[in-house]
């Protein structure tokens, strides 16, 4: 019999990514969906494969939710901290689906990414385990991209610095660096071509005004066209962010790893309309040649490819212009540090939204099918 599948968040970007790849995968065709909103009620479902599936539903009527066999939500943690543990508390068994961060750690829950964590889900599911969460995006991608390393337990520590997407922050960011990018274009719009103005001048000039453009930044809280800012998510007390904290946590619990991985770095937001990009240092815990890093890391999975370290082949496929859009997750700069033959670079793109939220997520609820 097919199951009753709810769906929260659907029209937020996570959301509505999740919807277009379950459609170009007719996973549609194995379940009942049934589209809830927090804010439209009254609204249509959107239509999937040009087939209508009615009126939207409340998403805190606790009388539908109870009646599903597995809930999706993409609609952020706020809507999980009052949902779900009223949910389960009323005895509601269903299968909880997730891809914001609140019940990530909770120890009934399982942290999904079938390329890498399969047996997990495996065991998982048959130990009873009912509520599965994405991880946060910039550990999917580094999860995929060194799936190989991590399997063949060749890792003693990363440090990594994050080059996070705008979008990655929701979209009312997304929309605040569009409307940072309108806002300079007049005050260099008429002037570039002509020869006698300075090109500093017209530098100073948009500088001067991000500086003092205080409307264009209430979700920023700071202009971030023409800039950058090394800080996402609260502090934690450790003095990392959290967006930093949740790397080795998730990615140690991900992998149920018996010794520690460490994993730290700086996590920063870029003015980037889509795809993350990582860079690491890698400390091997052997010397292994780049040909055989190469064989481990492209063997893992089918998304993952060596980009070949030289210009014409990085800045044409390792740029996240290059990758927005799709689930390819190259890997490129791959080399030995001249600080020691343990010491490996490699630089990662993959999309925040696919991978990095989405796909995990679709990917789960077939393999609960
Ligand atoms: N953005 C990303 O790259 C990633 C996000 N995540 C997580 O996924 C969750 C959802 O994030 P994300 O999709 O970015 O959030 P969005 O801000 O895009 O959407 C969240 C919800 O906002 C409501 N909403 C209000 N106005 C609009 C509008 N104009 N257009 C669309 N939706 C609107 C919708 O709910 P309703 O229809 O009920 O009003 C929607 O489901 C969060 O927990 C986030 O942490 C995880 C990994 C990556
Ligand atoms: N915080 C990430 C996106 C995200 O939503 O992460 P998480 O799912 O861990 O809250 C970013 O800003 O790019």
């Amino acid at each position: 019999m097919k199951k009753k599948v709810g769906f929260v968040g659907w029209r937020g970007m996570v959301g509505s990514v999740l919807l277009k790849r379950m459609e170009k995968e007719n996973d549609f065709n194995n379940i009942i969906p049934i589209f809830f909103t927090t804010s439209q009620l009254g609204g249509l479902s959107p239509l999937i494969n040009n087939i209508s599936f009615g009126k939207l539903k409340n998403a805190y009527d606790f009388a539908i939710l109870m009646s599903l066999d597995i809930l999706v939500t993409c609609q952020g943690g706020d809507y999980t901290n009052v949902v779900y543990y009223k949910l389960r508390t009323m005895g509601w068994k269903g299968y909880w689906i997730d891809a914001a961060s609140s019940l990530r750690m909770n120890k009934d829950a399982l942290i999904v990414l079938d390329p890498v964590n399969r047996l997990l889900i495996d065991d998982s599911i048959s130990c009873g385990i009912k509520t599965f969460v994405g991880s946060n995006c910039t550990v999917s991608l580094m999860l995929m991209a060194l799936g190989g390393l991590f399997k063949y337990k060749l890792i003693d520590w990363i440090s990594v610095t994050t080059y996070q997407a705008a979008s990655g922050a929701g979209a009312s960011y997304m929309k605040e660096l569009l409307m940072q990018m309108n806002s300079i274009v007049p005050i260099f719009g008429n002037i570039l071509h002509n020869q006698n103005i300075s090109i500093l001048d017209i530098e100073k000039k948009i500088t001067n005004f991000l500086n003092n453009s205080e409307m264009l930044s209430k979700n920023f809280k700071v202009p971030l066209i023409n800039s950058l800012i090394p800080w996402i998510d609260i502090k934690m007390k450790n003095e990392q962010t959290r967006e930093e904290w949740k790397a080795e946590s998730e990615v140690n619990k991900m992998l149920s790893t018996n010794k520690k991985i460490l994993i730290d770095g700086n996590c920063v937001r870029i003015s980037t309309l889509r795809c993350h990009s990582l860079s690491f240092t890698i400390k091997l815990n052997k010397d292994i040649n780049i040909r055989e890093i190469n064989q481990i890391l492209s063997d893992h999975n089918k998304w993952v490819t060596i980009i070949p370290n030289n210009e014409i082949s990085t800045i044409n496929h390792l740029t996240p212009l290059a990758v927005s859009g799709t689930l390819k997750i190259p890997i490129g700069r791959i080399r030995k540090l001249s600080i020691g033959k343990k010491y490996l670079s490699a630089f990662v793109v993959g999309d925040q939204l696919l991978w990095g939220a989405s796909e995990p997520i679709r990917r789960m609820l077939q393999i609960l099918l």
